[in-house]
């Protein structure tokens, strides 16, 4: 349970919205030419499933990796729990956990050793790490491989080791850069259901996601992002809208509903003339 959450005010738009676990404002990215992120407000909710969408290119993996601390703006601030991430970044990685897009690991380890390094990083005590590594990895359906190295993991593997190992410090917010990709639908269901049991406890997920129905089917909270503004951030029934599903929703939302091939493709298909 997050201890501490900063002030009363509502998330953007959303009303009756719990307090905010990440405040974003006025946050900025160029590279070169290229304006990643061009000046964003976000409110996220604490104890809430967010999601964070929007088209290939649409400056979400940048937001996060500025969110997180991995990355620094050009302009603006970012609140973690009422911590600044950029000038009390100590504060507000104790209260963060990360997987990160392409997620580099420790390859020579072996998923326990993994763990037992980042337990000991985060400065918790050995055999709280040995408790909490064994339990995330039985959960995770990893205590089969726990002895194996990582470079011998498969994807969907290397994520849930990379889960357990942003879990392991009980964070107070959770940031998962496409947890899903390359994972099959049963390692989606295991990892789904670690992270709705801790969001239960008060805890916030933040994680972006291509996936329109994985969105709508776990997130309460989504933002939707473009060409490096948000679009629309609210509750998923605000968002939505009067649209039939999220999908439609989001296609409205960035411009390409309808977007069809024209001719531009009539060589394509039909075999060789
Ligand atoms: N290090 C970089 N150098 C130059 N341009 C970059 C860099 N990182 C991102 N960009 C550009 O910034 C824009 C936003 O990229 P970003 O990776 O944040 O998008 P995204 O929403 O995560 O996309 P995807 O869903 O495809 O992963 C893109 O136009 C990208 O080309």
């Amino acid at each position: 349970m997050p201890e501490e959450t900063a002030g009363p005010e509502q998330a953007g738009g959303a009303r009756n919205a719990p307090p905010a676990a990440v405040r974003i404002e006025g946050l900025w990215k160029r590279f070169g030419e290229q304006i990643a992120v061009g000046g964003i407000d976000l409110e996220l909710p604490a104890g809430k499933f967010v999601g964070l969408v929007g088209p290939n290119g649409a400056g979400k993996t940048t937001t996060l990796s500025m969110v997180t601390g991995l990355l620094r703006p050009d302009a603006g601030t970012v609140l973690v729990g009422g911590h600044d991430v950029w000038r009390d970044p100590v504060a507000v990685k104790a209260r963060i956990g990360v997987l990160p897009e392409g997620l580099r690991l420790f390859e020579r380890l072996s998923g326990r050793e993994l763990l037992a390094y980042s337990g000991r990083l985060r400065g918790l005590p050995g055999d709280e790490v040995d408790k909490r590594a064994t339990q995330l990895l039985d959960v995770l359906d990893l205590a089969g491989a726990q002895h194996k190295l990582v470079v011998d993991y498969s994807t969907g593997m290397r994520k849930k080791i990379g889960l357990a190992a942003a879990l392991l410090h009980n964070p107070q917010v959770l940031f998962l850069d496409e947890p899903f990709e390359g994972v099959d639908p049963v390692s989606a269901q295991t990892i789904r259901g670690v992270l709705e049991r801790y969001t239960l406890s008060g805890a916030t997920v933040v994680f972006s996601s291509h996936v329109m129905e994985l969105v709508e089917s776990l997130c309460d909270w989504v933002a939707v992002m473009a060409g490096g503004r948000i679009r629309a951030q609210g509750t998923l029934a605000e968002v939505r809208g009067d649209a039939p599903s999220l999908q439609n929703a989001f296609l409205e939302l960035v411009g390409a509903n309808g977007r069809d091939t024209g001719e531009s493709l009539d060589w394509l298909g039909g075999g060789a003339g």
